[in-house]
């Protein structure tokens, strides 16, 4: 289904990432780990196109899709939505609009120079915002929104591409446990539900090892761990980071899990 073979991408002499080969066979939750620098932005720009790969390949269902060019690269572009750390929406526009962005690779330039959507889209919106548990801030603007909400309205103007892969660059890393919880807990719900692929960045070992169902763990560019969440255990996760004896796991947490505790004893 996506084959990823040999992909690299230099720097001028910095190698980002560093010949790596990844295979996934059926839609999957997978979340990249590996400290600060270790090569997983640069990763998922290249899969998505953001940024071209110095060399290797990208295929997805038998299609290369690692040299596409304009209209091929922007419907590439669109079954592979991405969602990033500070949500990227416009912060004055409503949640509705916002959310309808997510149709423009397909709009002509007129109707969106004036700002025209079809009833058909305007209602598609509405149920993904229904489906997140946000409809109700749909008249709002963005900016009034919770980070937890807004990062769910991106959530939404990705779903509007109807896209195969979400890739989710550090989508929970500017919130707060709680909201952190729920924005994880909607990525899991679209791929269980539809099925979708979900690649995310997580900077975090328990929230990969609480919601992906494989854990791509990088080092310097290379990745080193490719395996289960069961597999990911406090040596692996220490080789991953680069940490000596003194490797706490707590220092890489969200503290989700505290938070779950901190309910159980509620
Ligand atoms: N446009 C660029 N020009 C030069 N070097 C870059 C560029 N983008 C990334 N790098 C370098 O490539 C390496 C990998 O960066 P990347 O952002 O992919 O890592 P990361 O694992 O996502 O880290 P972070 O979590 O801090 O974003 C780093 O050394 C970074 O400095």
């Amino acid at each position: 289904m996506l084959s990823i073979d040999a992909l690299t991408k230099q720097f001028g002499e910095k190698i980002a990432v560093d010949s790596a080969n990844i295979h996934v066979d059926k839609p999957m939750m997978i979340g990249i780990i590996g400290r600060s620098g270790a090569g997983k932005s640069t990763m998922l720009r290249m899969l998505n196109r953001l940024s071209d790969a110095t060399s290797g390949s990208i295929v997805y269902e038998g299609e290369d899709v690692t040299h596409l060019r304009g209209a091929a690269k922007r419907n590439w572009q669109s079954r592979c939505a991405m969602i990033f750390q500070q949500f990227n929406l416009v912060p004055r526009m409503d949640v509705v609009s916002n959310v309808l962005h997510g149709t423009l690779n397909r709009r002509s330039t007129l109707s969106t120079m004036f700002n025209l959507y079809p009833q058909d889209d305007i209602h598609k919106a509405i149920d993904i915002l229904n489906r997140l548990g946000i409809a109700e801030q749909a008249p709002k603007r963005a900016e009034a929104l919770s980070g937890g909400q807004q990062q769910r309205v991106a959530i939404a103007r990705a779903l509007m591409q109807d896209p195969k892969i979400i890739l989710a660059d550090e989508p929970i890393a500017s919130l707060d446990p709680m909201n952190a919880q729920i924005v994880m807990q909607s990525l899991r719900q679209i791929h269980e539900e539809d099925g979708r692929m979900v690649i995310a960045n997580l900077h975090t070992l328990d929230t990969a090892r609480r919601y992906c169902d494989r854990v791509i763990g990088m080092r310097d560019g290379r990745i080193v761990f490719d395996g289960t969440p069961e597999q990911l255990t406090t040596g692996v996760a220490r080789d991953i980071y680069g940490a000596g004896a003194d490797f706490s796991e707590a220092a890489t947490s969200t503290e989700i899990e505290t938070l779950d505790r901190q309910k159980e004893f509620a």
